[in-house]
């Protein structure tokens, strides 16, 4: 690729930047934001190999636009822009909703200017360039929502891109992926997934516009009960609430444009719990023991280390000591063993009293040898 535009460097633009530059250092990268600062901060961190005046220049004569920017915003810069794409130009955005945005794309964008919705799925609690981090996407899936043009409405299927996904093959492979789509998530070090925009809208309002509500409400909820509350709080709290951080900016975006899907989520979340609560309060213990064997099975089915539901890597548990140079300790001598960690995950931490670290590897043999290195220091270590 030649040439590409980055509008919106924030931290997913900033992030696809600095992961697009560390790929291919050939490709110019123009980038824009309306924050001046967070432009120039791009620039300075190498997410860019320039800033344009403005969202049109940075698109002209690019080969791939990638749209950064709120989900509120992307229909204007679409707008903005429209004029000035060439024939053949790619244009994708990483907005957490897509059925607004394609159907905006689909107005707004020439016929010779082909869109693919797109939303890498893995973020942060922070926003902005000052927190983006070329590794962000590493394994992430990354959902794309192509369109042949009068056969998008109803293709509400799933495909997993060059790999298999637990979902059954399906005839929505009439929407080709144009591959500067697919240049940019293997860019970013992702997985492409295919799918329907508003089966995409349905599928995160249940996996992550619930959940967020759900972390606010939490910490609402414990705030509410007192300090005592919080000073107990332990790491299933903390799990649970990590991002109830997050700015609302991005959030009050997210949930106006997919209000529908979100108040269903709500809806059948809502009767679920009720459905707990009526069991709490008959003291129906099958029914309990059955509710927690299900979500047990479903949990323990994905696999941690790719952000998503991939092939799995092979993992190691590694009980830790609370003491000074005992993660150095052990990735040098895993390093000095010539052992790659794949991924690594702090899985429970007690202040004061160690923890345990989830090490993944690429393979079962890999996995083997770095526990040989780990007992061989006298740590206790186990294949999960
Ligand atoms: N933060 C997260 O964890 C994830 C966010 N997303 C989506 O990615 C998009 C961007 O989110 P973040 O990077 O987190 O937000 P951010 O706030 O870090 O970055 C957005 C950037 O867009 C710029 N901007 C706003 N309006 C603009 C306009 N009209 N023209 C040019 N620049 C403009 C802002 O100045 C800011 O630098 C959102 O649509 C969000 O829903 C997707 C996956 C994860
Ligand atoms: O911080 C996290 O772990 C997230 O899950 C962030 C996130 C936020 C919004 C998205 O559309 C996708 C991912």
């Amino acid at each position: 690729m030649n040439r590409i535009a980055l509008i919106g460097t924030g931290l997913i633009g900033g992030s696809l930047g600095l992961a697009i530059r560390a790929r291919h250092p050939e490709t110019e990268v123009a980038c824009f934001d309306a924050s001046g600062d967070e432009a120039a901060l791009a620039l300075a961190r190498g997410a860019a190999t320039h800033i344009a005046p403005s969202a049109r220049e940075a698109a002209s004569g690019a080969e791939l636009v990638v749209l950064a920017v709120p989900t509120g915003a992307v229909a204007e810069v679409l707008r903005e822009i429209a004029p000035v794409l060439a024939p053949g130009t790619v244009v994708t955005d990483v907005a957490s909703v897509k059925g607004p945005v394609v159907r905006a794309a689909r107005e707004v964008l020439p016929p010779q200017v082909t869109f693919v919705g797109g939303h890498p799925m893995a973020g942060a609690e922070k926003g902005g360039m000052a927190h983006a981090d070329a590794l962000l996407f590493e394994n992430a899936v990354y959902v794309l929502t192509p369109e042949a043009p009068g056969e998008a409405e109803g293709a509400a299927q799933t495909q997993g891109v060059g790999y298999t996904l637990p979902i059954p093959p399906s005839p929505f492979d009439r929407c080709p992926i144009p591959p500067e789509a697919l240049w940019l998530v293997e860019a970013a070090g992702a997985r492409a997934v295919r799918m329907d925009a508003d089966r995409h809208d349905a599928v995160v309002a249940s996996v992550s516009h619930l959940p967020q509500l759900l972390a606010v409400a939490l910490v609402q909820h414990a705030a509410q009960t007192g300090d005592d509350a919080l000073a107990l709080a332990a790491g299933g709290f903390r799990d649970m609430t990590r991002i109830a951080s997050s700015p609302f900016g991005m959030w009050g975006d997210i949930l106006g444009a997919n209000r529908d899907a979100v108040l269903g989520a709500l809806d059948a979340f809502a009767r679920g719990l009720g459905d707990l609560r009526a069991a709490v309060s008959a003291g129906a213990t099958p029914d309990l023991r059955e509710a927690f064997g299900q979500a047990a099975g479903v949990r323990d089915a994905i696999p941690s280390h790719s952000k998503g539901f991939l092939a799995p890597l092979a993992e190691v548990t590694l009980w830790a000591e609370d003491r000074v140079g005992f993660l150095a300790g052990v990735t040098g001598a895993l390093s000095d063993a010539g052992l790659n960690i794949k991924d690594m995950e702090l899985l429970r931490v007690r202040e004061g009293a160690g923890g345990a670290f989830r090490l993944a590897f690429a393979d079962g043999a890999t996995a083997d040898a770095a526990i040989g290195v780990l007992r061989a220091r006298g740590l206790r270590a186990e294949r999960r």
